[in-house]
C-alpha cells in the first residue's frame, strides 16, 4: 500500500491522462488491425448506408464512378444489406472464377420473387446447391445439343425466321416508310427461342404473342425495381396498381403455360419435339423411379418457371442486343458498308450466310462483339451471393454479401480497352494489337449465361438479314438514335425508328 500511495504521490494528473490515452489507442488500433479487413468504400449513412451515392442515378454508372475512385472492389452498405461491386476483369476471375462456387449463390428472396415464383423453383432466382446443378445440366446438354454444327433442326428454325424478316423488310423498304424495329425483331428472335423450347410460333400480328411480350416485361420491371410491397408486404392485401397489374401478368402467364404444358403431355411420343418434352420426360421417369428428390425438381410449376425464364430472358436480352447493334450500324455508317461489303464478297449475292457459318464473316462478328462490348446489355448481370465467408485480394468477404459484377465498368475499363467509349469493331479484329480482353457480356463462372450460343446464332443471323440488302438510316430530320439508353436490369436503347435504302 505505502508503495502505491508514494507512486500516485509523484504520478501528476497530466501523466496519467496521457498513459491512459497511449493505452486505449494502442487497444484500439490492436482491435483494428485483428478486425477483418473490407474492401474500400465510401463512408455509409446510419440506416440508409450508401444509397445517396446511388439513388438517382444509372446503376452501373454511379458503381463505375466509384471504382474509378476505391478500385477494382468497392464494399456498400444498401439498407443494411452488404454488397460489393467487382469492376475489374482481374478481380471477376479471381472471385467468379476461381472462388466459383462461394460466389454462386443468389441474394434471398424478397416478396416479388416469392410471388413470381409460387410453390415452384427455377435457374436464375435458385441458389447455388444440387438442384440448381441438375437444372443447368439439363438445359446445357439440350441447348448444346441444339446449337452444335450439322443440328439441322435449329439452323431451319433461324433460316425460316431469318426469311420471314427479310419478308418483313422488303415490304417496309417498299413502302418507303420509317418503322421502330423492336416489335418484329422481338417476334423472330422469339419464335426461334419458342420452337427450341416449346414447339411453337407466333404469326406476324399476333395477339397472343403481344400479350407475352408485355407480361415479360411487367415481370422485368418488377424484379428490377423494388415494388412497394417488397418494402412493406403487408401492403399486399391492399389494392396497390403496380402490384395488382403484377399480379395479374403473373395469372395471364401461368394460365398461358398450364395450357401449353398440358397440350405437351397429352402429345408426349418418343421423339423430343423440344425443352419442354425433354423436362416432362424427366418428371416421368422420376414418377417411375419413385425419386422424390428429382420430383421436386420437377413439379409441372418448377418447369414451367424454366422454360419461361430461357423464353423470356432469352428475348429480352437478344432483342436488346440486336436494337443496339442497329444503332450502333446507324452511327457507324463506314461499319455497315464493310458488313455489306464482306457479306457479298463471301455469298457472292444478295444470298444470306447460313448460322453456322460464323466464322467466314470476321467483320460481322467483331462488330456484333463490340455491340455486346459497348451496350453491356446487362450492365451489372444478375446479383450473386457469398456462400461463406472468404477473402478476396486480401480483404474479407463475410457470408451473406450481395455481390455485383459490374460488366459496364469491366467493358469500359482505360488500363484494358484504348479509347473505351468509342464503337471500334477493329477491336476484334486484330486491328488493335495489345488491347486486353476486358470482356464478359455473358458473364463467367458457375452461373454463366445458359443462352449464350443460340443467342449469338440469332443475333449474327437477324443483323446479317439487315445488312446484306439494305442501307440503315434514320428518318430525314431524326436526330442520330441515342446511345444513353434507359438503365434497369437490362440497359434498353430508348424507342427509335429506321429507314431502309435498298443498295
Ligand atoms: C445477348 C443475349 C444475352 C446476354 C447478353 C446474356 C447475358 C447473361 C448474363 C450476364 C447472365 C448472368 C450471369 C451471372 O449471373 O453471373 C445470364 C444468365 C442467364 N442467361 Fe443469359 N444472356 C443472353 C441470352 C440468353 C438466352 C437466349 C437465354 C436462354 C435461352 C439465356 C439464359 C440465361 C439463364 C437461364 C441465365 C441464368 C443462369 C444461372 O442463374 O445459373 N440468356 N445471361
Amino acid at each position: 500500500m505505502a508503495f502505491f500511495e508514494r507512486l500516485l504521490n509523484q504520478v501528476d494528473l497530466s501523466t496519467v491522462l496521457v498513459a491512459t490515452a497511449v493505452f486505449l489507442t494502442t487497444f484500439w488500433l490492436l482491435q483494428q488491425y485483428r478486425k477483418p479487413r473490407l474492401p474500400p468504400g465510401p463512408m455509409a449513412w446510419p440506416l440508409i448506408g450508401n444509397m445517396p451515392q446511388v439513388f438517382g442515378k444509372a446503376l452501373h454508372l454511379a458503381l463505375t464512378n466509384l471504382g474509378d475512385k476505391y478500385g477494382p472492389l468497392v464494399w456498400l452498405n444498401m439498407g443494411g444489406e452488404n454488397v460489393l461491386v467487382v469492376n475489374t476483369i482481374d478481380s471477376a476471375i479471381s472471385s467468379f472464377v476461381r472462388q466459383g462456387r462461394v460466389f454462386a449463390g443468389r441474394p434471398k428472396q424478397r416478396k416479388t420473387v416469392e410471388v413470381l415464383l409460387g410453390q415452384g423453383k427455377d435457374i436464375v432466382m435458385s441458389d447455388a446447391g444440387p438442384g440448381l446443378k441438375f437444372y443447368r445440366k439439363l438445359v446445357h446438354s439440350f441447348l448444346s445439343s441444339q446449337t452444335k454444327g450439322g443440328k439441322v433442326h435449329l439452323e431451319d428454325m433461324i433460316m425460316l425466321e431469318t426469311e420471314s424478316l427479310s419478308d418483313k423488310l422488303a415490304l417496309v423498304c417498299k413502302t418507303g416508310t420509317s418503322f421502330d424495329p423492336k416489335l418484329d425483331i422481338s417476334r423472330v428472335v422469339a419464335n426461334v427461342l419458342c420452337m427450341c423450347i416449346l414447339d411453337r410460333r407466333f404469326e406476324d400480328v399476333d395477339d397472343a404473342f403481344l400479350d407475352q411480350l408485355h407480361i415479360i416485361q411487367d415481370i422485368v420491371d418488377n424484379i428490377e425495381s423494388f415494388n412497394i410491397v417488397d418494402v412493406f408486404p403487408f401492403l399486399e392485401r391492399f389494392p396497390i396498381p403496380s402490384w395488382r397489374r403484377f399480379l395479374g401478368s403473373l395469372k395471364r402467364r401461368d394460365e398461358w403455360l398450364t395450357q401449353v404444358i398440358s397440350e405437351h403431355k397429352e402429345t408426349l411420343r418418343d421423339n423430343n419435339r423440344d425443352l419442354l418434352d425433354i423436362l416432362l420426360k424427366e418428371q416421368q421417369q422420376a414418377k417411375n423411379d419413385g425419386d422424390r428428390e428429382r420430383l421436386a425438381l420437377l413439379s409441372d410449376v418448377s418447369i414451367g418457371h424454366i422454360v419461361y425464364e430461357l423464353f423470356g430472358g432469352g428475348i429480352e436480352s437478344t432483342t436488346m442486343t440486336i436494337l443496339w447493334f442497329i444503332i450502333y450500324m446507324i452511327r457507324n455508317p463506314q461499319w455497315q458498308k464493310r458488313i455489306y461489303d464482306e457479306i457479298h464478297s463471301v455469298t457472292g449475292s444478295h444470298i444470306l450466310p447460313k448460322p453456322f457459318d460464323r466464322s467466314r464473316y470476321p467483320v460481322l462478328e467483331a462488330s456484333i462483339k463490340e455491340t455486346l462490348r459497348m451496350a453491356a446489355v446487362l450492365p451489372v448481370g444478375f446479383p450473386h451471393r457469398t456462400m461463406e465467408d472468404t477473402q478476396l485480394s486480401g480483404f474479407h468477404v463475410p457470408k451473406d454479401t450481395m455481390v455485383l459484377m459490374n460488366i459496364w465498368a469491366i467493358h469500359h475499363d482505360k488500363q484494358a480497352w484504348h479509347d473505351p467509349y468509342c464503337f471500334n469493331p477493329g477491336r476484334f479484329l486484330e486491328e488493335c494489337p495489345g488491347e486486353r480482353y476486358s470482356y464478359l457480356p455473358f458473364g463467367i463462372g458457375n452461373r454463366v449465361c445458359l443462352g449464350s450460343n443460340i443467342s449469338k446464332m440469332e443475333i449474327f443471323m437477324y443483323c446479317a438479314c439487315l445488312l446484306s440488302k439494305y442501307e440503315l438510316t434514320c428518318p430525314a430530320g431524326d436526330p442520330l438514335p441515342d446511345i444513353t439508353g434507359i438503365p434497369g436490369l437490362t440497359l434498353r436503347p430508348k424507342p427509335f425508328k429506321i429507314k431502309l435504302i435498298e443498295r
